[in-house]
């Protein structure tokens, strides 16, 4: 089949891979002009440092400058191209990001991936012909020239980190200060002797509010979790724990729900994205509402365009370079006919009842896409749809821990982790 693949990120080269192993031929189209996606530093930050105005220029990449991967390089690896050591590069387990641009680049060069993109080539339109067989036509623009091309299958690999995702705080409207997401931090000498409150508490809340705490003045983690009590941080003598944020005041003065408040000039969002396909016209086949893309069956296949439209990488947490290797696997065998998926009705049934299990639980629906609890179970799905040994339990119990040092706060698990002894006993 000829198949477009949109986005030159992890997700995209990795699609393009499996796609062109089962014999598919791939065009991949890439807005920037190199792959690599949020991988790329850039070192600008948008015009609105929420990152909600409509019409400003997006930039793609939210990394900030000193970042150092969350997951050591043994989770970040594909099942036959670990995420290896080189010469002169960054050897450490959770080495800084411009490793993994550097294995990014080094896979797609030797898969021979790098001559299947088209750079600064934006996707403007995806759209089925109305042709009674599978057709699509995608239009792109390269340096302002739109051009049309028809696939029989799109695979949509454009991420979702650069829609910043916020919370309206009751009273925000007269609050004084400045806001910021995560998106839009690069360093942290802006915030010098500033009391920052700052909302989240995944991985980006984790290291940037002890990053930001060197210079600051104070930094006050907001959590979700109903049961924080207000209590400094281990032995940081200037970060402060509370818990959810009740109301901001026109005084400058951010009320918590534990009773505690103070004067904060900077709120900073840590508090996800926001999926986001401008491009893709389906007649409302398929939608986003607050935050769920949807119908998806297994985060995968729209059941009613399915296998001609898929997505890669949709998932929230987990292990994001092996699942996405998982997920292309799976696409590229369905669009070869190796692989069978359910009748379109049996898809949808059991989206459906994905949903109706989550409103049972009281999950919030701009939840759909989390996996729950960290994607060990659909990782182990996908990997018996392709043939596939379930990830190993060492490994499975490597993640867990990672995930409770982020969640408890743990200081400095990227170097204290014994994660060489770990993978020794990894079989
Ligand atoms: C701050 C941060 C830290 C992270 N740390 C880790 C980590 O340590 N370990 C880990 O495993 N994961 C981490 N992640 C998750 C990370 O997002 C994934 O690892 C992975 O890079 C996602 O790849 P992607 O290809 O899906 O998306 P992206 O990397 O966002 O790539 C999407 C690509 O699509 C292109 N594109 C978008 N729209 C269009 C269009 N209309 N036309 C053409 N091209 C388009 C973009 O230019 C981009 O190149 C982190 C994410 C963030 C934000």
């Amino acid at each position: 089949m000829k198949v477009a693949v949109i986005g030159a990120g992890a997700t995209g080269l990795m699609a393009a891979r499996e796609l062109q192993r089962e014999g598919h031929r791939v065009v991949i189209f890439e807005k920037e002009d190199q792959l690599g996606g949020t991988w790329v530093y850039d070192p600008r930050v948008e015009t609105d440092p929420l990152g909600l105005d409509p019409n400003r220029e997006v930039v793609i990449s939210s990394l900030y400058f000193s970042l150092r991967t969350n997951l050591p390089r043994h989770l970040m690896g594909f099942s036959d191209y670990p995420f290896g050591v080189t010469d002169n590069g960054d050897s450490r387990n959770f080495p800084r990001h411009e490793e993994v641009l550097r294995f990014l680049n080094d896979f797609a060069r030797d898969f021979g991936l790098g001559e299947l993109i088209r750079f600064g080539a934006e996707v403007v339109r995806v759209e089925q012909v109305d042709s009674g067989k599978d057709q699509w036509v995608v239009e792109s623009r390269t340096s302002g020239v739109s051009s049309e091309e028809f696939f029989e299958a799109v695979v949509v690999c454009n991420g979702h980190h650069a829609e910043p995702r916020v919370v309206i705080l009751p009273g925000i409207e007269k609050w004084p200060g400045r806001q910021v997401h995560s998106h839009n931090y690069r360093h942290p000498e802006p915030y010098q002797n500033q009391v920052v409150v700052m909302i989240g508490n995944g991985p980006s809340a984790y290291d940037i509010s002890r990053e930001i705490a060197t210079v600051a003045k104070e930094v006050h983690l907001s959590s979700r979790s109903p049961d924080v009590k207000v209590s400094r941080l281990g032995n940081h003598h200037n970060i402060w724990q509370h818990s959810k944020i009740l109301c901001v005041c026109e005084d400058g003065s951010i009320a918590f729900q534990d009773g505690s408040s103070v004067h904060a000039d900077t709120i900073f969002h840590c508090t996800g994205y926001k999926y986001n396909f401008p491009f893709l016209r389906t007649n409302g086949i398929v939608t986003v509402d607050d935050n769920r893309v949807g119908p998806l069956y297994k985060d995968v296949f729209p059941p009613k365009l399915a296998p001609s439209l898929s997505f890669v990488g949709i998932p929230n947490r987990g292990l994001v370079f092996p699942l996405m290797e998982l997920q292309s696997k799976w696409i590229a065998s369905a669009l070869s006919g190796k692989l069978l998926l359910p009748s379109v009705e049996e898809m949808l049934a059991e989206v459906e009842a994905h949903y109706k299990q989550m409103e049972e639980n009281g999950i919030p629906k701009y939840h759909t896409h989390v996996l729950d609890p960290i994607g060990f179970e659909y990782q182990d799905w996908l990997s018996a749809q392709v043939g596939l040994p379930p990830l190993d339990k060492r490994l499975k119990d490597m993640f867990w821990q990672l995930i409770m040092c982020v969640i408890s706060q743990k200081d400095g698990y990227r170097d204290e982790m014994d994660i060489d002894n770990l993978m020794r006993s990894v079989t």
